[in-house]
């Protein structure tokens, strides 16, 4: 079952009439319930655009989106906020966590603000905590805690209401190797046990290698598409070569670290 639709996407940034950039066309992309998919693509390619498009914080100027179902962009602004609660989980960068709440907190928060009872709360904090290793830190306050703790409890945050699809940002993006290293397994391992489905935008070869499939964009078309096979090293050197022929800027330092 595809959790994702997106027919024919096109985004044009126009003022005043007149085009600034036509930043994504004509993007066909599916995602099945459960897999793993990234994407991928040099400066200015139009990854953010999509990934935007995706989360309905801007609208396409042509084609569609069905996500679970749904057309974020015919709801209303209510119900589009209601739909990116429980259909979405976000990941970013830079965490996006609360410093004046514990981790726990943070991590039941999409569930508080929906006004799930406390005991179904429990029930779906606990495995998670213990599967990404985190039932020691839930009562610290943020700064009390690693760059890669955070990531695994902004990505306990996404999966705590079971969404349809997770949505993550260059969340590797601002830890070192090891911690990249953590938290993609992490990621990994989250999406085999609760079989989320996740779509993460990535510069960084390494981080790619974890996902299932890539997704290459190209001057805002899909450029072309590689899937893994049962070895990660392996596509991380099909992720290295696919790039070489994509051309463009990317993240170097992370090249020598299969
Ligand atoms: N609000 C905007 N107004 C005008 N042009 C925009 C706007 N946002 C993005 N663009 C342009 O759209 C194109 C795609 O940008 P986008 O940010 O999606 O690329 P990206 O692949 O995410 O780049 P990076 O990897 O550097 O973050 C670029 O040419 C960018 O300048």
């Amino acid at each position: 079952m595809s959790v994702l639709k997106a027919q024919g996407l096109g985004k044009i940034f126009s003022s005043k009439g007149n085009v600034i950039c036509t930043a994504l066309n004509d993007i066909d992309l599916q995602v099945e319930a459960g897999e793993f998919v990234g994407v991928m693509g040099p400066s200015g390619s139009g990854k953010t655009t999509l990934l935007n498009l995706l989360a309905a914080m801007d609208r396409p100027t042509s084609g569609h989106i069905e996500i679970n179902g749904m057309n974020p962009n015919k709801l209303s602004d209510k119900k589009l906020a209601l739909f990116r609660r429980r259909e979405l989980g976000f990941v970013f960068q830079d965490f996006n966590l609360l410093d004046s709440l514990s981790i726990k907190e943070n991590i039941i928060l999409p569930l508080v603000l929906d006004g799930t009872a406390p005991r179904l709360i429990e029930e779906r904090l606990n495995p998670l905590a213990e599967w990404l290793q985190m039932t020691n830190l839930l009562n610290k306050r943020t700064y009390e805690v690693s760059g890669g703790q955070k990531q695994r409890a902004a990505i306990a945050r996404a999966l705590i209401n079971e969404p349809s699809l997770v949505l993550a940002d260059e969340l590797t993006g601002s830890l070192d190797s090891k911690s990249a290293k953590d938290v993609m397994e992490s990621l990994q391992e989250m999406n085999v046990r609760l079989k989320a489905t996740v779509l993460m935008v990535t510069h960084d070869p390494f981080s790619a290698s974890y996902c299932q499939r890539i997704v290459f964009i190209k001057d805002g078309r899909i450029f072309s598409e590689i899937r893994r096979g049962s070895n990660r090293q392996a596509f991380f050197q099909q992720i290295l070569d696919a790039l070489s022929v994509l051309g463009g800027n990317f993240n170097d330092a992370s090249f020598a670290r299969a």
